[in-house]
């Protein structure tokens, strides 16, 4: 069986096993039952809600084209609009969002229109005092403003900072009600935070890391005070914001977190709310981890993002290599949905967004724009215009391209007179010292190659500092023949997807930098180049400016089509859609946690019965608590587990009850077990159950004594050559096993090396063996746990059987088994799958919800060999199992279903009946337990 076979059909279980939770049976997997209705998968829920979406479209559009009197017919009180802005420009009326239901009636969706908080550092106006209770609001620049302007089908506040100190309250009221008309609430900013959260943390660290530009040098930092200091503002600033969340929240409101700004934002929302539906999208890269790495903050920023349910990015890339800083920097485990941490997954994945493209479209139609363009075509007569248009931000590679055009004039004369570049450069963070910097910088290469290349009527380069207003814009885009895009790193970059909805009919060519997000959706149709490589640059504008009219329109329809389907309104709603969905889902795994062990209930069965088994786990269980703060710090400190001091007591107690059996199930190897018990008396089962001893005896091991170990020669030569080549893992050769363990290698370099180790056994020194692999489900303890059951029976000479079984433990997923061994209402006909691995001979009556188990001691027999893998997490487990058989005799278990609790320790999910949250509650247990004999 191949190991991702086996994940695939684990899922569907989950599903009709969490569905069953609600009819408030006990436990978890024993509760599965085959004829449910299926719950349908992520992606079924995500295809329906889009259909539902196109066809809402669909009679939108339709509607559009009726006579008033048939959409009368559909929706008597249509509500005009919720856009947010009176703008011209921005105000186009949402019509009511219809659909069919899953019985074809119609539905408006209108009515249930989902309400949606944006919070972005920046809104999308800005405000300008003009006296002590007036104010001007400006469309602000940028394209997070751009993309979330196109967000219309939701019912939207928008929540964020004006750009602006307001520090009157009279200003402040004047401001908060100004912008409630345009559905904006303000978050106020005191100076003092703005600078060291938005110009210093934002602007001048998280910023030039995220696009690969690194950290500021320590004297730099000095400039803008220290590194801590402004890591405190950027809290407090978060913080605020969440206040102002909390201010406006609805019960069922979406809150959709953006940017870099705020990654502690999900964080502070969660904690104050756990119910609240949070997404948190990064508009910038997200760098490789091995960037991430450096910030000295990065396990805060990590740990608060995934605190929300859903976090976009706009590539592929970018998400993966958000998981990957989270598996590789905070040593969590990144699967293909996302990041999961105790259970709790955060869902990532990519949302490429995209503009408002009927917006541009329609723009270009406008007088205003006809005008503009008009004026642009008789200024710019006779020459081909290139166009660039970028907030002044190293990131944009501004210098580079100019160098680049500079060079091409250089290599082209006959192109001197012929072409011009029109250059937009946006201001933008002016008071971070870098930007100021980088405008000198501009000025001064426009200067020298302009003076180099001018005449005293012409210059080839006009540089704007300036931003222009939405009409110029346009005009621009429409009657420019190339868009030079040089960006070193961009999210996305929606400059180029606006010029290509504006050129439908000149059919304009884009050079894009490969670096830019963009360059993964509009690569095929643009001319990709490195804005590093100053020469292929130059290069690539003569091949624009002189490239055939159809290979221009080729290119141009391919991106066209891009930008007109991959819109903004689709980007939200896709966003929005799939936090729904994770929202559901993580209602149904929520589902799958076991309610808290009922104490009381269980230390009253105890002292009814009379003879008792108490099966405890050892790390984490009876251990404190360990809290590693990262991979790093667990993997210097080699962790010793150690009896927590205030257990010894209770401990001592239980053991000394005649009527009580206690057994230590360990992962740990004998000599731990030996340095913590051997003062008690109790039984130790070591290696997960492969060494058995009573303290008052030697160590035995639960295998038969006449298992071949055959196998073990030639695949020891294959685990040492695979330590060898994998940095920092270990190879372990026990009695009846061999171990590869590569927990402390790098995560993802030690699960590929797993899998080329496995199929190189399969294909190689093991092929002809009978071999199972599981991934993640199974280990000894199902095979050896009856083994040990029978030896404690033997040796103890039980005459009575057990009749009450606690089972605690912090067991891993595949070390399960253990809770389901001892169920007495797993129903016989439960997949083998998720049935404990013993031998069906063992479970000889299961009628009721009475187990009992016969076995008629020292009667084991091997009867068959079998070899078996388990990869648990970082692990690789080899070992030798056996399935044996069993001849019917007395009876050692008599358990009823409520005499049996099997709880997991700190486990969000798990298998078992009931949960403790901590050994803090174990030891509570126990104390209780052993004060009642
Ligand atoms: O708000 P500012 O500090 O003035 O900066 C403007 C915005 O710049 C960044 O925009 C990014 O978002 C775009 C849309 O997703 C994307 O196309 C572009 O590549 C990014 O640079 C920043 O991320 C925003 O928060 C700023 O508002
Ligand atoms: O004078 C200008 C220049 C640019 N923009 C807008 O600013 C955004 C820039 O977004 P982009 O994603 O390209 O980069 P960002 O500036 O967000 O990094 C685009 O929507 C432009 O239309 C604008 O409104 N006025």
């Amino acid at each position: 069986m191949s190991i991702s076979s086996q994940e695939i059909c684990i899922l569907p279980n989950k599903n009709n096993l969490a569905l069953l939770q609600t009819n408030g049976m006990p436990g978890n997997l024993y509760n599965i039952c085959s004829n449910l209705p299926a719950t349908p998968t992520r992606l079924e829920r995500l295809l329906r809600d889009r259909e539902l979406r196109k066809y809402s479209k669909c009679l939108n559009d339709c509607e559009a084209e009726l006579p008033s009197s048939t959409q009368d017919c559909f929706s008597p009180d249509l509500e005009t609009s919720t856009c947010w802005f009176n703008d011209e420009e921005l105000l186009e009326p949402v019509s009511a969002s219809r659909s069919l239901n899953d019985d074809g009636e119609r539905l408006d969706f209108r009515a249930s229109k989902q309400r949606l908080l944006v919070v972005a550092n920046r809104l999308p106006v800005s405000a300008v005092r003009h006296g002590e209770d007036s104010w001007q609001l400006e469309m602000s620049v940028g394209g997070l403003v751009t993309a979330l302007l196109g967000v219309k089908e939701f019912d939207t506040r928008w929540i964020g900072w004006a750009g602006v100190n307001v520090p009157d309250e009279i200003g402040q009221k004047a401001l908060a009600k100004a912008l409630d008309e345009k559905r904006c609430i303000p978050v106020f900013l005191d100076e003092e935070v703005v600078h060291q959260y938005y110009n210093g943390y934002c602007n001048n660290i998280l910023w030039p890391l995220f696009h690969y530009i690194g950290l500021p040098q320590e004297d730099r930092l000095a400039t803008t005070r220290s590194f801590q200091s402004q890591f405190d503002a950027y809290k407090k600033a978060n913080q605020l914001f969440a206040d102002v969340v909390n201010e406006h929240y609805e019960e069922g409101d979406v809150v959709w977190c953006h940017d870099y700004h705020l990654m502690f934002l999900p964080k502070c929302l969660k904690e104050r709310n756990s119910k609240m539906k949070v997404g948190w999208f990064l508009h910038t890269p997200f760098p490789s981890s091995e960037i991430h790495r450096m910030l000295p903050s990065r396990l805060e920023l990590l740990r608060s993002v995934l605190a929300a349910d859903l976090v976009g990015f706009h590539t592929y890339d970018y998400a993966r290599h958000f998981v990957s800083a989270c598996t590789r920097i905070l040593g969590l485990e990144g699967t293909p949905e996302g990041v999961e941490d105790q259970g709790k997954l955060t869902r990532i994945a990519a949302f490429p967004v995209g503009i408002d493209s009927e917006r541009f479209i329609k723009a270009l139609e406008l007088p205003e724009v006809q005008d503009h363009m008009k004026v642009l075509k008789q200024r710019f007569a006779g020459r081909k215009v290139m166009l660039g248009v970028d907030r002044l931000d190293m990131i944009k590679g501004i210098p580079q391209k100019i160098l680049a055009f500079e060079k091409f004039l250089e290599e082209n004369p006959n192109w001197r007179n012929k072409v011009v570049l029109l250059q937009i450069a946006v201001p933008t963070r002016t008071d971070v010292p870098e930007y100021q910097k980088l405008t000198s910088q501009v000025h001064e290469i426009v200067g020298r190659i302009n003076g180099r290349f001018g005449s005293l009527t012409a210059v080839p380069i006009h540089h704007l500092d300036r931003s222009l207003d939405f009409h110029e814009l346009c005009a621009l885009y429409a009657v420019t023949d190339v868009a030079l895009v040089t960006s070193l790193r961009d999210g996305m970059n929606l400059v180029s997807y606006e010029y290509v909805a504006c050129q439908e009919s000149k059919k304009g060519v884009l050079i894009l930098s490969e670096f830019a997000g963009a360059a993964q959706s509009l690569g095929a149709g643009a001319i990709l180049v490195n804005p590093w490589n100053v020469t292929e640059v130059a290069y690539s504008i003569g091949y624009a400016l002189n490239m055939p009219a159809d290979e221009r329109e080729k290119r141009h329809h391919h991106n066209f089509k891009h930008v007109i389907s991959h819109t903004a309104q689709e980007w939200a709603a896709t966003f929005v859609s799939e936090l729904n969905v994770t929202i559901v889902e993580a209602q149904l795994r929520t589902r799958q946690i076991p309610p808290p062990l009922p104490i009381e209930v269980a230390v009253d069965r105890y002292s009814c019965s009379n003879n008792r088994l108490l099966i405890l786990g050892f790390n984490a269980t009876l251990t404190e608590p360990v809290d590693t703060l990262g991979r790093k710090d667990s993997q210097i400190n080699e962790w010793e587990p150690k009896l927590r001091p205030d257990l010894q007591e209770p401990l001592r107690k239980l053991c000394d009850d005649p009527k009580t059996t206690v057994l230590i199930l360990s992962g740990s190897a004998r000599n731990v077990l030996d340095d913590n018990f051997s003062d008690y008396n109790l039984w130790l089962a070591a290696e997960n159950g492969m060494f058995l001893r009573v303290t008052t005896g030697d160590w035995m091991t639960t295998m038969p004594e006449n298992l071949s170990m055959e196998w073990v020669d030639s695949v020891k030569n294959v685990f040492e050559y695979f330590t060898d080549r994998t940095p920092r893992s270990q190879f372990e050769v026990r009695e009846t096993s061999l171990i590869w363990n590569y927990k402390y290698s790098d995560v993802e370099f030690g699960r590929l090396q797993a899998r080329d180790l496995l199929q190189h056994l399969w294909t190689g020194p093991i092929s002809n063996a009978s071999l199972d692999v599981v991934q993640g489900r199974r280990s000894v303890e199902g095979a050896a746990i009856d083994r040990i059951l029978g030896e404690i029976v033997h040796n103890k000479g039980m005459k009575e059987p057990i009749d009450y079984v606690l089972c605690i433990g912090h067991f891993l997923t595949k070390d399960e088994d253990i809770y389901t061994f001892f169920e007495p209402e797993l129903p016989s006909e439960v997949p083998a799958s998720v049935r404990p691995q013993v031998p069906t001979q063992v479970r000889t009556s299961t009628a009721g919800s009475r187990a009992a188990l016969l076995l008629k001691q020292n009667s084991m027999s091997a009867v068959e060999q079998n070899k078996s893998y388990s990869i648990d997490g970082d692990t690789l487990h080899l070992m030798v199992t056996d399935r044996i058989s069993f001849q019917e005799g007395s009876s050692v278990l008599d358990l009823q279903a409520n005499d049996y609790f099997s709880c997991s320790v700190a486990r969000k999910r798990s298998n078992s009946r009931y949960r403790l949250q901590s050994s803090d509650e174990v030891v509570t247990l126990l104390r209780e337990l052993a004060d009642h004999r």
